[in-house]
């Protein structure tokens, strides 16, 4: 037989893998003997050690968690790659398979309608044959808003598309081309008839722009109120029709409908994983597509070649049969030069999901990936009867027979009419009543993580996954720019991050059964990373109160051990650094995650951590609480000038200004005793920590202090009453404690 020329292709950079080997070689031979001197100490004699037992632990736990975590993450540094892929070589249209997409919004006050349609009109107007592309949009909040508004899209869709294709508009999402930002209309712009044709386009959306925002007005006067509609409605469905369009050429415009599943305040929703699973079922008697592109509203597709992109994988005879999704990374369009609250998370999108890429592939982030419909049914296979499979995925007979259904390319096409019933029952809440929906069946529930729990199980059960990173991005989101919303989103992460770690299928102890030891060591890094807090607010006050008192936690500067420590610090920094540079970072951007890392460790790991063990206990219930998406014009000021903006609840601020305090208070007092008694070579690196947590938090210090804009932290009465209760009660209790033998 012929062999057809790859549609992918896999590079290994060589010297990074080997740079990386050898950095981890070095680091851990040098951990090894921290260890070693730590464990020195157990064996002197008490009377002469100089140091009391207790801060001594507290330090060297710190130190075994740091190491724990470290150790975690070399696994995504053991064999990166990188992908190519060849869209051109994929069979003609005619063959390829149907795609179904899924939208998720929940609550039009923080996810604005129009930036719900924009990426709405963006994934109509794919690069793909548009009988074959079904587009579902859940809406948890059953806004009337919503609906309206994809019935004009869905008209404006029909001059939108036909200018995209005439032209071959790179960037499809109508905002982000009509912003003053975009404008590579290439060789077009002398092109009359196509300027002519633009300003009419152009004029055609600020009219639907109009429109939306008319209706929200409208609403807005007759008293109609989201938050109590958004929790307990009935099963809403509509598929988006348009027969007033006599005035402009027919053009086949791809499937479009509204899902709003039911909702009841008694009964759990299992927020997005819930609303995915309810459209995943509502699409398999409707379309039944064996691809589904799932899609954040707050994320459009800035190119239209993804879908292409990510068959290569999927229909290639090779890497098929075991692929459960591609993931696209989560890229942003708002981020600024130095990006100054890592919104872009740069050490997972292009660090971490390259190294899993190696092993067997990333995990799932939420948002712009291409997943098998097929892999999320379980192991529906092994049921006989129809009674063990109404069981497994619930009693709808029409969703049984969709599961059976072979998908060829040419089978499938929209049922018409549509099972008007049917799609209701399998949206309402009862549906998963006594089913596995959630636990085998569907996105997992469980967690607020739930991608990450799904793209874990999916590994677990055998499958894998492919990251498709193409030189231009193919999907754009709207990233944090304040703090507030970046810690109340990291809580709810972390804390649902911990919740996978601290599950019955935690990745420790699952993992290596069921995959390889550096994939689950990977799952594991991103799981228990929260636990962070612990070390991090214990070395952000234990060595700087025993500075004070002149006890030393870490060898002098004449002792060999010195180097060791020394050692460690500037290797982790060196590679963190290296590792900002060579992804497209600077020093400052370094300097920022140094910063963002502590400040999230302190705040969201903190409060994560409380959370997921609150949870367990059964204490707390889950929450997810969407990411304001409303872009507020006095922040996006600040965010650009990068000064951050420190307007955030107290819960927040008061660990980060009581540990600063602390740290300042003990550096002063430290370096007068030192100087005062003249060891600072028994006290050196003690002396260090703080005057690296100080200068890495001058924005912390500048806020409180220097600023007068609004973003400042104000001294207000509470903040400071609590910073220095919280301050003087962690000094008070430790202090005494730190002494003792
Ligand atoms: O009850 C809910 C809550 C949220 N969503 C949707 O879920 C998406 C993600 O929510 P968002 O507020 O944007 O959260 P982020 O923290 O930005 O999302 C990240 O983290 C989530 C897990 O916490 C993942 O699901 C996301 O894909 C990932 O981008 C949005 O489209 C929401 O409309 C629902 O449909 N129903
Ligand atoms: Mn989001």
């Amino acid at each position: 037989m012929e062999k057809t020329l790859p549609l992918s292709l896999i590079h290994v950079n060589k010297s990074l893998v080997f740079a990386n080997r050898l950095h981890m070689l070095l680091h851990f031979t040098a951990i090894c003997f921290m260890v070693y001197y730590r464990l020195c100490f157990f064996l002197q004699d008490p009377q002469t050690r100089g140091t009391p037992l207790f801060p001594w632990l507290l330090v060297f736990a710190s130190e075994i968690i740091l190491s724990f975590v470290w150790i975690l993450g070399q696994a995504f540094r053991w064999h990166p790659i990188s992908r190519t892929v060849f869209p051109e070589r994929l069979p003609q249209d005619e063959k390829l398979p149907a795609i179904d997409v899924f939208i998720c919004t929940a609550d039009p006050t923080k996810e604005p309608t129009l930036d719900v349609m924009n990426t709405l009109l963006s994934a109509m107007a794919l690069d793909y044959p548009p009988e074959k592309l079904h587009v579902y949009v859940s809406d948890d909040g059953g806004s009337p808003l919503t609906l309206n508004a994809m019935r004009e899209a869905f008209k404006f869709a029909r001059w939108w598309l036909p200018f995209c294709i005439r032209y071959r508009i790179k960037c499809r999402c109508p905002k982000a081309y009509f912003s003053a930002l975009e404008n590579d209309d290439g060789d077009l712009s002398g092109n009359i008839e196509f300027i002519a044709d633009k300003k009419m386009i152009k004029d055609k959306y600020e009219a639907f722009k109009e429109d939306i925002e008319r209706v929200k007005k409208d609403q807005g006067k007759s008293g109609d109120t989201d938050g109590i509609m958004g929790q307990n409605h009935p099963p809403i469905i509509e598929v988006i029709q348009d027969s007033s369009s006599s005035e402009i050429e027919q053009v086949t415009l791809p499937f479009l409908a509204y899902v709003s599943r039911e909702k009841k305040p008694s009964r759990p929703h299992h927020f997005k994983a819930g609303a995915l699973n309810a459209l995943y079922r509502v699409s398999a008697v409707i379309s039944n597509a064996p691809y589904i592109l799932v899609l954040d509203c707050d994320m459009f597709c800035s190119a239209p070649a993804s879908a292409r992109q990510a068959l290569c994988f999927h229909l290639d005879p090779e890497i098929s049969p075991s692929l459960a999704f591609v993931q696209f990374p989560q890229k942003y369009y708002n981020i600024s030069k130095n990006d100054i609250y890592d919104s872009q998370h740069r050490s997972a999108y292009k660090v971490l999901w390259q190294g899993m890429d190696g092993l067997r592939g990333p995990v799932l982030s939420g948002t712009g990936f291409y997943i098998k419909r097929e892999s999320l049914y379980g192991n529906y296979k092994i049921k006989d009867t129809n009674l063990e499979l109404q069981q497994y995925v619930g009693t709808s007979n029409e969703f049984i027979k969709s599961l059976k259904q072979n998908c060829t390319p040419d089978s499938v096409t929209v049922r018409h009419p549509l099972p008007q019933e049917e799609t209701l029952l399998l949206a309402s809440c009862n549906y998963e009543t006594g089913t596995k929906w959630g636990q085998e069946v569907g996105f997992l529930y469980g967690t607020v993580c739930e991608d990450v729990h799904t793209g874990f199980i999916l590994n677990c059960n055998g499958w894998n996954s492919v990251l498709c990173d193409p030189p231009q991005p193919q999907f754009l989101g709207n990233g944090t720019t304040n703090l507030n919303d970046l810690l109340i989103q990291g809580t709810r992460w972390y804390s649902g991050l911990l919740d996978i770690g601290l599950s019955r299928l935690c990745p420790l102890i699952c993992g290596p059964l069921r995959m390889s030891l550096l994939q689950s060591l990977c799952y594991a890094e991103l799981t228990y990373f929260p636990l962070y807090c612990l070390p991090l607010w214990c070395l952000a006050i234990v060595p700087q109160l025993c500075l004070v008192d002149g006890i030393p936690l870490y060898p002098k500067v004449s002792d060999p051990f010195f180097f060791i420590f020394l050692f460690i610090l500037l290797s982790a920094f060196t590679k963190h650094l290296v590792e900002v540079l060579s992804t497209g970072g600077t020093f400052r951007k370094w300097n920022v995650e140094q910063r963002i890392w502590m400040i999230r460790s302190i705040t969201s790991h903190s409060y994560g951590c409380l959370d997921a063990v609150l949870k367990k206990f059964g204490l707390r219930e889950a929450n997810f609480l969407p990411t304001n998406k409303v872009e507020d014009d006095e922040q996006t000021r600040l965010y650009q000038m990068d000064k951050y903006d420190f307007r955030t609840s107290n819960m927040f601020l008061v660990p980060m200004v009581a540990l600063l305090i602390i740290n300042i208070s003990s550096f002063i007092g430290g370096v007068y005793r030192v100087l005062s008694v003249g060891d600072w070579d028994k006290m050196f690196i003690q002396l260090c920590i703080p005057a690296y947590a100080i200068v890495v938090n001058y924005p912390i210090i500048e806020a409180l202090v220097i600023r007068k804009d609004v973003g400042r932290i104000y001294p207000s009465f509470a903040l400071v009453v609590t910073c220095n209760i919280l301050a003087t009660a962690i000094i008070s209790t430790l202090y005494s404690q730190l002494r003792k033998a």
